[in-house]
């Protein structure tokens, strides 16, 4: 008689868990000969942990489903041409970061175009204003003005430097829509002050008040936290520099040396002559850099038969 366990998660409880689950069914008078034990060693076991954020756990889960960790930065100063990188690359990344403070031609209905897009290509739109003031006067900036960024971006970023009522100030809009937020925690720039203590409050602050705050915008892993996204942004195949300060590093030394979970990459793609190929490239290399760190495919089960 051949009898399947079950469904497990962890690749270190599975012996655990045969003896247990034999010794449950001996007393009810089965002999077990064999066992077969599915391991599902996909990204999703960090979405379904019971403090994950929900929009983690969301982008999580667009990750393994569209194998890709490209987040594409559309740093670009005309509407259409937003709109049309978001349709044409949207297949391939996680996440859009606009920078809705550089279009010269905003309105509201482009952030509703933008929104459908998402909703087509199944990506999160990241609002990349960066949000640094008192509570009060950055919850104007989020949910209102021209750009209404709470009402169609899934998340913003913003700087612990005023301390938690930023993330009040920002919560009491986006929380109640079910949007989150991105701390800074390090900066690509050369000569970032955003380091050491500042780095660490950071980390405190987003574990803190996990209930707004998914995740970083850092250089290096800084949380074990697993709840805790790392984005990084200064992503370019080949490494060096912009000449304004900006610094680069490969996809695979951001995700296997750094130890990231997303890679942002603007100007690596946007500057080629043949975006498609170049977003598809970027995200070959951040799946492939992911699937070496984690030395495991993605939502694949193994099997493995037990002798007992
Ligand atoms: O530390 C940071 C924080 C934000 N950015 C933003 O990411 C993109 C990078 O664009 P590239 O063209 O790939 O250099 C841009 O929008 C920055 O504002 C960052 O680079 N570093």
């Amino acid at each position: 008689m051949q009898i399947t366990f079950g469904h497990f998660f962890s690749l270190t409880r599975w012996n655990v868990i045969v003896l247990e689950t034999t010794e449950v069914l001996e007393k009810e008078g089965l002999k077990i000969t064999d066992a077969v034990v599915l391991m599902d060693r996909e990204q999703g076991g960090r979405a379904t942990l019971p403090d994950t954020h929900p929009l983690s756990a969301r982008l999580l889960k667009i990750t393994a489903d569209k194998k890709t960790i490209l987040c594409v930065s559309a740093d670009v100063i005309h509407s259409e041409e937003l709109l049309e990188i978001a349709d044409a690359l949207g297949p391939l990344i996680c996440v859009l970061k606009t920078h809705v403070d550089i279009l010269q031609d905003f309105t509201a209905d482009v952030a509703s175009s933008l929104k459908g897009l998402a909703i087509k290509h199944n990506f999160l739109i990241f609002e990349d204003c960066k949000f640094a003031d008192i509570g009060n006067t950055i919850k104007h900036q989020y949910e209102g003005s021209l750009y209404r960024i709470s009402s169609w971006a899934h998340t913003i970023k913003a700087y612990a430097l005023p301390g938690p009522g930023v993330l009040q100030g920002l919560g009491a809009a986006g929380k109640p829509l079910g949007q989150g937020c991105l701390l800074i925690a390090q900066m690509s720039s050369q000569g970032s002050l955003a380091t050491g203590d500042y780095t660490q409050a950071v980390v405190k602050m987003a574990e803190d008040h996990i209930y707004f705050v998914f995740g970083f915008i850092n250089v290096s892993k800084i949380s074990e936290k697993p709840g805790l996204v790392h984005m990084t942004p200064g992503v370019q195949i080949l490494s060096g520099g912009d000449g304004l300060g900006q610094q680069y590093s490969s996809p695979e030394d951001v995700i296997c040396t750094k130890g990231s979970d997303i890679i942002i990459v603007g100007r690596g793609i946007l500057a080629s002559s043949d975006q498609l190929r170049a977003a598809e490239e970027y995200r070959t290399a951040g799946w492939q850099a992911y699937l070496k760190n984690s030395h495991r495919p993605a939502n694949e089960i193994f099997y493995c038969k037990i002798a007992i």
